[in-house]
């Protein structure tokens, strides 16, 4: 039982996008002999797809920001040696639990055909289009998001429900990289400004503070320059034992 609570709870880290799963998840395809390698359509491949790099739907402002924060990813110190800059990027997969392995304590909460509904659309730049850094450092995540045609609520802007969800993304993930497994139990927005469909926003997620088994955290969405506020929310996590999802919640 212990076995495999803790195997869960590693696969719930990659619910999350937590980089600590990143290793688990990469099995390369074992389809090249010592002489050919032979690149294979993703369709093919075993290798799980990191949604968080960049595709050819992203626009020019969702790469420049990506390239900004990615750039401190990675630090080359006066030696010329390689380091850990101050943010992290955090890749994202469209299934919680596929590579981890676990027997009847995953398939009683884990569908087969189940998958993160922020990743879930085939067309790439349609839906939701997303990257999180993480800087451990100073507490707060930061989310870029570019939103596709199909997140529309008022005609050229972006549905409230679809805000919401980037927003407990952000946050969730940011929580979990905080306090380990949470669940959302308060989610309180203001919406400001709408965003209009095909933009990029800024999504800015911040340590209040953490009190027993509660985090709280705030969130702001803004315009990239920073110049116009689209929602302020606070939101708060309850760390949570994985036996409380296999009890059905
Ligand atoms: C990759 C994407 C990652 C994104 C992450 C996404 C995360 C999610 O969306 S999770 C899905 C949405 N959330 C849910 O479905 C949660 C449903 N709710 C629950 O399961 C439970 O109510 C849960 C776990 C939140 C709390 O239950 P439980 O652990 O029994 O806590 P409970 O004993 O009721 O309360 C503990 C404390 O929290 C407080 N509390 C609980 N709920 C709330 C609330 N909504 N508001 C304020 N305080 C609350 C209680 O008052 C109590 O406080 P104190 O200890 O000071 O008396």
């Amino acid at each position: 039982m212990a076995g495999s609570l803790g195997r869960l709870f590693r696969g719930f880290q990659s619910f999350t996008s937590l980089p600590a799963t990143r290793a688990q998840l990469s099995h390369p395809p074992a389809f090249f002999s010592s002489r050919t390698m032979v690149t294979l359509p993703s369709f093919l491949s075993s290798k799980p797809r990191d949604f968080s790099l960049p595709n050819s739907s992203w626009g020019p402002e969702m790469l420049r920001l990506y390239e900004l924060y990615n750039s401190q990813c990675e630090v080359e110190t006066e030696g010329g040696e390689k380091q850990e800059g101050s943010w992290q990027r955090l890749p994202s997969y469209n299934r919680s639990l596929k590579f981890a392995t676990g027997g009847v304590y995953l398939s009683k909460i884990i569908q087969s055909k189940a998958r993160l509904f922020t990743r879930n659309i085939r067309e790439q730049g349609a839906a939701f289009e997303y990257v999180l850094f993480n800087n451990k450092e100073e507490q707060r995540c930061v989310g870029i998001f570019q939103a596709g045609h199909l997140l529309e609520g008022p005609p050229g802007h972006v549905h409230g429900g679809a805000i919401a969800t980037m927003i407990d993304t952000v946050t969730g993930t940011h929580a979990t990289i905080l306090s380990g497994p949470v669940m959302t139990a308060n989610l309180n927005i203001n919406y400001r400004s709408p965003i209009p469909l095909g933009s990029t926003v800024l999504i800015e997620s911040s340590l209040d503070t953490k009190e027993g088994r509660k985090t709280f955290i705030s969130c702001k969405v803004t315009s990239t320059d920073s110049s116009k506020l689209h929602t302020e929310s606070t939101a708060l996590f309850l760390s949570i034992n994985v036996s409380h999802l296999l009890r059905g919640g």
